[in-house]
């Protein structure tokens, strides 16, 4: 059997031969070579519950995956059984992966606290994270976390791992080291624009300064952008679960940046039984009058009625989640009516147990009811991966045409809050990424051709 040069953590498998098969888990291990990149590696050994590295994988690697490897699908080896995985008709890339361009507005940049980086955050800032559940009980025990990741009641008992794990951040650098685990992986995603959350009273309640966050955050926006080509906007959300007060006085610190673009809208997540949206109505109503823009969780474990009084109450311009949309009817044609856009979090709603499996979710309904939507992570580090593995999964679930992707990426561009030229900046290369699908497929370019091209391109 070929020896593999090398293995790296992403979510499409590129073989180097299509015949190459793997017996099972030795086999696989015994022939990587090298483990490249450390996120990966740790997933990899968590899913092939392997404790320590192998004798012959032992340099982990981090930073973009080399040229001269074989590219593994983590997030399905941890769903799936290993031989199952390596059948040679399960190494193909979906179908669409090349037009898969673009533009995420739900995701939370302390939900990019992978493992790797929050243990090395504990050490660098010297955090002792609490044992007392078997959770974080030493700094290497990263198949704890993994496992609590998969192990998720409800919302509620993600937010309270989500919230522990954060005392680790503290300085401003810490602030942009996680938030460019967002942006280099939004790369390699494709992602051309990010609209990205985050939740400064978790911070300021710890007693670090807004400043300090927002340095931080601003800083990997703009390394983003000269390094990566890709355009950001910062949305401050308030939490639920504390009293509406402080986010009046939040909203108040921020305001100098919420008025000059620094930071470009306002948002509201966390727990969303018992505390409805009526509750933010004097923030909301302070961020309508300084023509600031506004988005809200909604949807996502409690009924359409909460979207209703996101839209009325709150009169927020997009809604995220918004999973139970379609329960109201009226709401789906208001919805398609206004052009509200939904920010749809697959990964994020089978992990929350708000559905049982990804074909529940409305994405053909929305589709079909002319609902603008787009496809988001909201969590990667906790939810199994980040926007393109909820490519994949939707397209798994729904086996979308490219007219379909052509409809959801669009969507993305639109409901942007970037500004008219940079959106037909993208609307543009959209076309050009979708016209060059087409003519390849007219031109009856095969699966295995397609490997080919990608192969060689890496
Ligand atoms: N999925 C989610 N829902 C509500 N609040 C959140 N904060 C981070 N992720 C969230
Ligand atoms: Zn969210």
């Amino acid at each position: 059997m070929k020896k593999l040069p090398c293995v790296c953590g992403v979510r499409e498998v590129i073989p180097r031969t299509p015949s190459m098969t793997f017996e099972g888990k030795s086999d696989f291990l015994a022939n990587i070579a090298e483990i490249h990149y450390a996120s990966a590696a740790v997933r990899l050994l968590s899913a092939l519950s392997i404790k320590s590295l192998p004798n012959n994988a032992d340099r982990i690697f981090t930073g973009p995956p080399k040229k001269d490897c074989i590219l593994v699908d983590f997030v399905r080896l941890q769903s799936q059984s290993l031989s199952h995985y390596i059948q040679a008709e399960h190494f193909s890339p979906p179908p669409h992966r090349d037009i898969w361009y673009n533009c995420e507005q739900h995701v939370h940049l302390e939900g990019c606290l992978v493992p790797e980086l929050l243990f090395a955050l504990a050490l660098r800032n010297n955090v002792n994270l609490p044992s007392t559940d078997g959770l974080y009980t030493s700094v290497a025990s990263y198949s704890a976390y993994l496992s609590r990741n998969d192990a998720f009641q409800d919302l509620d008992a993600f937010l309270s791992l989500y919230y522990t794990g954060l005392s680790v951040l503290q300085t401003q650098q810490d602030y942009h080291d996680l938030a460019m685990v967002y942006f280099r992986q939004a790369a390699q995603d494709n992602v051309r624009h990010a609209e990205v959350f985050f939740d400064p009273q978790a911070h300021t309640s710890r007693g670090v300064a807004y400043e300090t966050i927002l340095a931080g955050f601003k800083s990997a926006c703009t390394e983003a952008q000269t390094h990566l080509g890709i355009s950001s906007k910062l949305i401050m959300c308030f939490l639920r679960h504390v009293p509406a007060a402080d986010a009046i006085e939040h909203y108040y610190t921020a305001r100098p940046d919420l008025l000059n673009g620094s930071i470009a809208g306002i948002g509201l997540d966390s727990s969303e039984k018992g505390y409805p949206p009526e509750l933010f109505q004097g923030v909301y109503a302070l961020a309508l009058k300084d023509e600031v823009r506004r988005t809200a969780h909604a949807g996502e474990e409690v009924g359409p009625h909460v979207v209703v009084s996101s839209l009325d109450k709150l009169h927020v311009e997009r809604i995220d989640h918004g999973r139970t949309i379609p329960q109201d009817l009226e709401l789906l044609s208001r919805m398609a009516r206004e052009g509200i856009m939904v920010t749809l979090c697959p990964l994020s709603n089978l992990k929350l147990q708000g559905v049982k499996s990804i074909d529940q979710l409305p994405v053909r309904v929305f589709l079909d009811a002319g609902v603008k939507f787009s496809i988001n992570c909201d969590d990667p580090a906790y939810f199994g991966g980040f926007i393109l593995d909820n490519y994949c999964v939707v397209q798994e679930a729904f086996n979308l045409t490219a007219e379909d992707w052509r409809q959801i990426c669009k969507a993305s561009i639109e409901g942007s809050w970037c500004d008219g030229t940079r959106k037909r900046t993208l609307l543009e290369e959209l076309e050009v990424v979708i016209d060059a699908f087409n003519k390849h497929s007219l031109e009856g370019v095969t699966g295995e051709d397609q490997l080919k091209d990608q192969a060689s391109v890496r």
